[in-house]
């Protein structure tokens, strides 16, 4: 149990937080993995695509000529290591959304997570989304969830293009900006991964880590954060509110 965190705003983490990493890592990249180079083909004139690819070949190291196949190898060799390399996420953001408006992807949330983000958000506590998964891809998988559209809960989405790398502190500087500038005091980020906690600490925010079992973090040392099992553990009660447990 974390006690009772005073916040404005409450700003999660997707995988590993909100959801199951297989999830993502197995769900949603088998989903993307075949389709990736029919998009790239079939999207030639897609602005977003096109930095996507010239990126990818920046990156991957190939030359300005590289064929689609060259690409598409570099993007496979990102999703085995889990690279969450920006136009990686770029590409896969605009498979899923498809994927989701087809009803071929439905997103599977922890059973406590958005019981939790209802109820501090209706005691008055904004929320916001930090994942290394595209806005794009994010709003599409909150879009169709087995909870419904649940994209009303969210006021921000950040990801590592708006925002920047999630290791770095930085990063939630700029978030915070793009909050209103609360006190970073007043912000808890939950997260699984110890590093990205301890780089929303360097910013000055709160921080709780999710240890759920079964995780891949599950039996990291997240010190020196706070670290729960189940949103269930965690109370927040929004600044300048009463004491009692939300
Ligand atoms: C539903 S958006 C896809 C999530 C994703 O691609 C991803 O890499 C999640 O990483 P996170 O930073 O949320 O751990
Ligand atoms: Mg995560």
């Amino acid at each position: 149990m974390t006690g009772s965190l005073r916040a404005r705003w409450v700003v999660v983490d997707i995988e590993g937080t909100l959801t199951a990493t297989s999830q993502v890592h197995v769900v949603l990249y088998d989903y993307a993995r075949p389709r990736l180079g029919p998009w790239i083909d079939a999207h030639p004139e897609d602005e977003r695509v096109r930095r996507a690819v010239a990126d990818t070949k920046a990156e991957g190291g190939l030359s300005a000529d590289a064929s689609t196949a060259e690409v598409v190898a570099v993007l496979h060799s990102w999703m085995d290591a889990d690279r969450k390399a920006a136009p990686l996420k770029a590409l896969q953001g605009l498979i899923w959304e498809q994927g989701y408006a087809r009803r071929e992807l439905i997103s599977r949330y922890f059973p406590d997570a958005f019981p939790a983000l209802r109820r501090w958000r209706e005691s008055g506590v904004d929320l916001a989304v930090f994942s290394s998964g595209s806005v794009a891809g994010q709003i599409a998988s909150f879009s169709h969830s087995t909870d419904g559209d649940v994209t009303g809960l969210f006021e921000h989405h950040f990801d590592t293009v708006n925002a920047g790398p999630k290791r770095e502190a930085p990063s939630y500087r700029a978030i915070a900006a793009g909050l209103g500038d609360p006190r970073p005091e007043e912000i808890v980020f939950l997260s699984d991964v110890p590093a990205e906690l301890h780089a929303a600490a360097e910013a000055g925010w709160q921080t709780v880590g999710l240890a759920r079992p079964g995780e891949p973090f599950a039996d990291a040392d997240f010190a020196p954060h706070r670290a729960v099992e189940s949103f269930d553990e965690i109370h927040i009660v929004p600044v300048g509110g009463g004491d009692t447990d939300v």
